[in-house]
């Protein structure tokens, strides 16, 4: 691991905790949107999680009491799908579990905005986004178009650190570089690909993946550490041989499972913020 983080920082590396999630293949409740949810349930399995997409209100929240942690992805927002993620994160919160929230292009529209603050109430373990959706969510003005960020990670890290901080929670930004906050300790993490955001919804898989990590360790800084690194790492193996974004994916999945916890070890590239 090219790291220059303090060791004492690092409880479990990456590597160490890839290793774990495979040994516990661990159930992954996740209500995403219906543009990530064949891809996002490929890189789960690739990368030797279980995933399963259910969301409707009617069993949504009795899911996410035998599921090790949950997601909500607010990419394709409906009412059903909301009533089916607020009963899954009040039931996750009751159990004790991890669930992460992907709050895609909250700032579009007043819908996406309520449903969000209806989100927040319930506490995440962990916010996942891409930079113009941070420094949105912190109330700041951000140059999102649509779902796609036209904020760069660097503007978005001193939001990331207050919303960590006000919300007690882990806050993870992606983007060419990727950051991470607990509000107490900050990486940057290095690697994936330009292919990455011109391939649709891998930062929604991203976040089912944290999900993954979440349900491994009871550190969720560490988990969110991990996942991302998982995909620094597979997204620039597969960036060598791919040659445009149509044969990335595939390539992408198979560099996931090829992963071994040694190899992710040795190639991270994490520095202190
Ligand atoms: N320019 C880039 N260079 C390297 N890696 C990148 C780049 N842009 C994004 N990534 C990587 O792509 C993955 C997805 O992050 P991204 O910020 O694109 O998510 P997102 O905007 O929420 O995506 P989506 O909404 O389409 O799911 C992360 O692993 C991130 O590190
Ligand atoms: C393209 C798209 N539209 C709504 S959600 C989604 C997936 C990427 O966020
Ligand atoms: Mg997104």
């Amino acid at each position: 691991m090219q790291t220059t983080m303090p060791l004492g920082l690092l409880g479990q590396t990456p590597g160490l905790l890839l290793t774990a999630m495979r040994a516990k293949n661990p159930l992954v409740q996740n209500i995403t949107n219906f543009v990530a949810m064949n891809i996002a349930a490929n890189v789960m399995l690739a990368a030797g999680a279980s995933p399963a997409m259910v969301h409707t209100k009617e069993e949504a929240g009795e899911f996410a009491r035998i599921a090790a942690a949950l997601t909500i992805n607010i990419g394709t927002l409906s009412p059903d799908f909301l009533a089916g993620m607020k009963a899954a994160a009040s039931a996750a919160a009751e159990a004790g579990r991890p669930w992460v929230l992907d709050p895609v292009a909250h700032y579009a529209t007043a819908y996406r905005r309520a449903a969000l603050a209806e989100l927040m109430e319930l506490r995440p373990t962990i916010i996942r986004g891409n930079a113009s959706e941070i420094i949105a969510l912190a109330g700041s003005q951000s140059s999102g178009h649509g779902v796609d960020s036209g904020d760069s990670v660097s503007a978005a890290e001193d939001s990331a650190i207050t919303i960590s901080q006000q919300k007690a929670c882990v806050v993870a930004v992606t983007g060419e570089v990727d950051f991470v906050t607990d509000g107490r300790r900050s990486v940057r993490i290095l690697g994936g690909s330009a292919l990455m955001p011109r391939v649709t919804a891998l930062g929604c898989s991203l976040t089912c993946l944290v999900g993954a990590f979440a349900a491994t360790t009871d550190d969720p800084f560490e988990a969110t550490l991990a996942a991302l690194a998982m995909f620094a790492v597979a997204g620039e193996e597969a960036a060598f041989t791919a040659s445009g974004p149509g044969f990335f994916s595939p390539i992408f999945l198979d560099r996931l499972a090829a992963l071994t916890g040694e190899t992710l070890d040795a190639k991270a590239r994490i520095v202190a913020a």
